[in-house]
């Protein structure tokens, strides 16, 4: 009767074995073979175990794991059974770590890539919270730092006096680009004081021009979120002036495909600013030279993602209703619009590119500067490409804005100059908008942007967004409008 347990012991090392042999066939050769002979082992024990079990009355145990009786027998059961669990306690363990280790590579192997140009996983962020979302802690902060830095922005659109310099590269620069920067440095340094920061000004004319340093301090001191949860979850007010300047400068950081490094840009368009138009205030996380996490404030687009593109470009009626939004975005988690606030963060809108089956109708935005994205080649690629309509032009990142949520198709942006070099935080941001709300950036050569060189996006020329169904095509009609001209 005992011999019943022989069978099933051997028929389950039988298949133990024969599961491992199938189930680490991709194994090396090495690992394989220790394996197999783990599963030997665990076979030679089982035979054992029934080997004893038969030396045992089976009527006296029939239950599985039987019992053993009390009679002589007991002892040697016992004793075997102890021999036995010790010579199989090495080969069991060395199997089960093998397995353990097997297990944790082929998890490793799921894990996905990041995109071009880092091929190692992104970091754990420090400060991170674990949630659903990834970069969620980040988001809610770009979010909020980007939306009080608006409050400010908007103040100095809507006065005369908008304390404009001229920088060393003759670009403009205002009181308004150095206090929006100051204030989301200042939030960020106080969220993730590790991280560093690329932004577009620095102190230096602050610090020797003291009626300015003022101008600049009056407005940070003034600027704050009315909701006082969402300016505390950013650090409150920048204490001292001392403190501002720093803040300002802590966007030196030279950029590198290392590490978190945040890109702001702290009014993009300062033309459009100047001139009454279109301008946004953008920040994106790099991680590893990655755009992860992209935020823009658009003060002058209309809510309404219905209304014509152009509908608030060149007024400077800041009284005008329904218009501010802010969109964001984390890499692998899509692209969100809300309507811009003076407190807390409104209710996200999911935003998507328009799906588009005839390129002829396109509509494509550009550059209002011809200085800054050559009008001409734009125009030689939408009649190349089949599109009538005249372009939207329009100054910053809220080209990427607007065409992520539907508004617009295509951004180009063909170099004008052969020797500019894009700055990162002209287009980090809206890139993971763009690519998150279903499009492709890339450069005019159709090269993935390289953010992890420095300051500057050197190894590309231009810029085009598309959506991703229509990029190919897009792209290999501006290389023909390039290629043209070499
Ligand atoms: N020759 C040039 N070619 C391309 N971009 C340029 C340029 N000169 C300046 N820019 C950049 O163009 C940005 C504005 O882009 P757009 O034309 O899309 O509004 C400017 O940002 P700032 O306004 O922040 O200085 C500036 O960085
Ligand atoms: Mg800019």
């Amino acid at each position: 009767m005992s011999s019943v347990y022989v069978p099933t012991a051997v028929h389950t090392g039988d298949k133990l074995k024969r599961a491992l042999k199938r189930t680490l066939d991709d194994t090396p050769r090495q690992n394989h073979q220790t394996t197999i002979d783990g599963g030997r082992r665990m076979f030679v024990f089982a035979r054992l175990v029934a080997y004893v079990h038969s030396l045992v009355p089976a009527p006296l145990y029939p239950a599985f794991p039987p019992m053993p009786p009390s009679s002589l027998q007991l002892p040697i059961y016992l004793l075997l059974s102890l021999l036995i669990l010790a010579i199989s306690f090495i080969p069991i363990s060395t199997l089960l770590s093998r397995s353990f280790s097997r297990l944790s590579q082929i998890s490793s192997h799921l894990r996905p890539a990041p995109a071009f140009p880092s091929c190692t996983a992104p970091p754990l962020a420090t400060n991170r919270t674990f949630s659903t979302m990834a970069y969620e802690k980040e988001l809610h902060t770009a979010l909020l730092a980007v939306q009080r830095a608006t409050l400010l922005t908007k103040s100095v659109f809507s006065s005369h006096s908008k304390g404009t310099l001229s920088k060393s590269d003759s670009s403009p620069v205002t009181i308004g680009d150095f206090g929006a920067q100051a204030l989301i440095i200042a939030s960020i340094k106080h969220v993730f004081p590790d991280d560093e920061v690329v932004g577009e000004e620095d102190a230096d004319d602050l610090r020797s021009n003291s009626s300015l340093r003022d101008l600049v301090w009056d407005l940070v001191q003034s600027t704050k979120l009315e909701d006082s949860d969402a300016e505390t979850a950013i650090g409150g007010p920048v204490a001292t002036v001392e403190g501002m300047l720093d803040a300002i400068d802590g966007g030196r950081s030279r950029g590198g495909r290392e590490g978190r490094i945040w890109a702001l840009d702290p009014i993009d368009g300062t033309k459009g600013f100047l001139r009454g138009g279109q301008y946004a205030v953008c920040l994106a996380l790099m991680v590893d030279g990655i755009p992860t996490v992209g935020v823009i404030g658009c003060p002058n687009l209309p809510v309404d993602d219905t209304a014509p593109l152009d509908s608030f470009i060149g007024t400077d009626a800041d009284d005008k209703e329904g218009k501010g939004v802010l969109f964001g975005a984390v890499k692998g988690e899509g692209s969100t619009s809300r309507p811009l606030s003076n407190g807390a963060l409104q209710p996200p809108t999911p935003i998507k590119m328009k799906p588009l089956e005839d390129i002829s109708q396109a509509t494509f935005c550009e550059s209002v500067e011809a200085g800054h994205s050559s009008h001409g080649d734009n125009a030689a690629i939408a009649s190349k490409l089949g599109i009538t309509k005249p372009s939207v032009r329009m100054d910053s990142q809220a080209k990427y804005g607007s065409i992520a949520r539907g508004a617009g198709d295509l951004y180009l942006r063909l170099p004008v100059s052969k020797t500019y070099e894009e700055k990162i935080w002209d287009h980090a941001a809206g890139v993971v908008i763009v690519q998150e709300a279903g499009g492709k950036v890339t450069d005019a050569w159709g090269k993935p942007l390289d953010f992890g060189i420095g300051r500057t996006l050197k190894e590309n020329k231009g810029v085009v967004a598309a959506p991703n169904a229509i990029f190919p095509r897009v792209i290999d009609v501006v290389k023909e409008v390039l290629s043209a001209k070499q």
